[in-house]
């Protein structure tokens, strides 16, 4: 199968080759939103940087994608949200480009102390003005590293080498953690106090907008500096300019702008403000780096498998991905039988792991949305994928639990699929044997050892003489082929269940007919 990738920004030549062996590649830089959504549905691939701006517009009229891949860490100019309501994979490349941003704010930091690019500037208009440059040292200066993710912490490695103190704020690393490091976790507001240089490496999100404002500017050390090598808009953009023209801020080093590029930027007019335009990550060997991670896995995805880094799907390591795969099999057959059984609408899904499955509770994120995508397949028009099947539920006003018990019934592994409904709930188990044979071996109370494929009618009746004669003799008289049969029952005199495997569909009024047997107390026709 030929596939059509659309790379919109620029993208190393390296990444082109590895996807050329695979699609057909159209470059096309610089496109506007509209001749972006004019062309998109013909690709089943795009691959962006920063420089395009993947709305919900474009992403509505990509009806053949299954996969937008960023070259590069930060995924804001996508719209992720539509594209997992689509079912489209969004991964990035977030490793590749560590050490170029790091080393980029080095270069920042530097400049800004020894005022380097003023510097270039004078002398090659022709002065010699050196007094007019005086720099600060960074030896024994405190570094406020705020984000103290991939890029922050190589920062901070560096500062150390250059003798200074280290100290972070980052809401989700542990004191501990920043301690391998040498690095003292502070709140935001001490990080702000005691920092000679601030420098920023969060994502951009509604926390961190505008993080660096004119109040927590007001709270910082006079002649502090700033930079931000990470995204524009964790800066208010015009307080540091008021900010740096009043002298309370020393100097700003910034790559990365609100508005890109940026027009009439109050920034452009201060000297004692450096500029790069979005730099950070242009490096040779970046730009391989990132541009090979996301041609590979954009080839993975074609060819039906899973990206290495999925921004908007569960993640499962490679190692582990033939193990769980049986299991997410079964989950969505699971699914699928359950959602054909219940009557009403569905309010809750349980999925109960237990077993050996209790030890990879760390990875069943992806088999529980397998299961939600069994039960909405049956029920919606749109294509339900591991990207938007929790998603998808939980719009349509369905809760998903994943839970573990120690309880597994003798069975080596067990996974048990109850669905909650407006008029009753249903529990379906399932277990993997040996290395991939899936069986169903309960619905409900009643044990079976159900092959979880093809058509099947399941009744309940009265445990009694002459109800499963007569219910096999109507699909008998209406020419329907019975492959296998089986039937349960908890105790003798009681309800019982019987599961029939039938080689072709049954048409509704023969299900009326069944329904009509006496002892019968309900039928249902499903495919799996
Ligand atoms: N200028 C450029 O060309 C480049 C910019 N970047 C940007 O740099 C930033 C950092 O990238 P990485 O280090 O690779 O990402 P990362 O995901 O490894 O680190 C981000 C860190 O921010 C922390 N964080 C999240 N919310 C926070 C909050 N409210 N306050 C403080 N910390 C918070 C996270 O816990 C995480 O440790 C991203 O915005 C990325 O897009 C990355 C590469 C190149
Ligand atoms: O990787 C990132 O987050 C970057 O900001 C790099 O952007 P770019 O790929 O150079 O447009």
């Amino acid at each position: 199968m030929n596939y059509n990738v659309l790379v919109s920004d620029p993208l190393a030549e390296e990444g082109i080759e590895i996807l050329r062996q695979f699609c057909t590649v159209d470059e096309k830089i610089g496109l506007s939103e509209d001749e972006l959504v004019a062309i998109i549905g013909e690709y089943d691939a795009l691959i962006v940087r920063s420089g395009t701006e993947v709305t919900a517009r474009v992403i509505e009229a990509a009806s053949k994608m299954k996969y937008i891949g960023r070259a590069g860490a930060g995924v804001d100019n996508i719209d992720t949200d539509a594209a997992t309501r689509k079912g489209i994979i969004v991964a990035n490349a977030p490793e590749g480009n560590t050490l170029a941003a790091t080393e980029h704010t080095m270069a920042m930091m530097l400049s800004l102390a020894r005022r380097i690019p003023s510097a270039n500037v004078s002398l090659k208009k022709g002065e010699w003005k050196r007094s007019r440059f005086i720099g600060v040292e960074m030896n024994e200066k405190t570094l406020g590293v705020v984000g103290f993710g991939r890029i922050g912490r190589e920062v901070a490695k560096r500062a150390q080498s250059f003798n200074m103190r280290v100290v972070a704020y980052d809401p989700f690393i542990t004191p501990e953690r920043g301690a391998q490091f040498g690095v003292e976790m502070m709140t935001v507001e001490d990080l702000f106090k005691v920092a000679d240089v601030i420098t920023v490496h969060t994502p951009l999100i509604k926390e961190t907008t505008h993080l660096i404002n004119t109040d927590s500017i007001a709270t910082m050390k006079d002649g502090v500096r700033i930079i931000n090598c990470a995204r524009g808009g964790i800066i208010d953009e015009n307080a540091l300019a008021a900010a740096v023209a009043s002298g309370k801020v020393a100097g700003a080093a910034i790559d990365v702008f609100e508005e890109e590029p940026p027009t009439n930027s109050p920034l452009f007019d201060l000297d004692n403000v450096i500029v790069t335009p979005h730099l950070g990550a242009s490096t040779v060997e970046a730009q391989k780096n990132v541009a090979e991670s996301i041609a590979h896995q954009c080839i993975d995805v074609l060819k039906g498998g899973a990206a290495k880094y999925v921004v908007n799907a569960p993640m499962i390591p490679p190692e582990l991905q033939e193990t769980i795969e049986p299991y997410a099999r079964l989950a969505e057959k699971m699914g699928r039988l359950a959602s054909q059984v219940v009557d009403g609408a569905i309010t809750k899904v349980e999925v109960t792991y237990a077993g050996d499955l209790i030890d990879m509770r760390q990875n069943l994120k992806m088999v529980t949305r397998m299961a939600i995508k069994g039960i909405l397949d049956p029920i919606l028009q749109m294509p339900i994928n591991i990207v938007n099947a929790e998603f998808v539920a939980r719009e349509r006003g369905i809760a998903v639990a994943e839970t573990t018990t120690e309880e597994s019934h003798g069975f080596k592994n067990l996974i048990s699929l109850t669905i909650r409904t407006t008029k009753g709930e249903e529990t379906i188990s399932g277990s993997v044997f040996g290395k991939n044979r899936v069986r169903i071996v309960a619905i409900g109370e009643f044990t079976m050892d159900l092959i979880p494929a093809g058509s099947i009618v399941i009744s309940h009746h009265i445990d009694k003489p002459g109800v499963i004669g007569p219910t096999a003799t109507v699909l008998g008289r209406n020419n329907i082929n019975i492959g296998g049969m089986q039937v349960g029952r908890v105790k003798a005199g009681d309800e019982a269940i019987m599961v029939l495997n039938v080689d072709s569909e049954v048409p509704d009024a023969v299900m009326e007919e069944m329904r009509s047997v006496p002892g019968i107390i309900s039928a249902t026709f499903a495919t799996l």
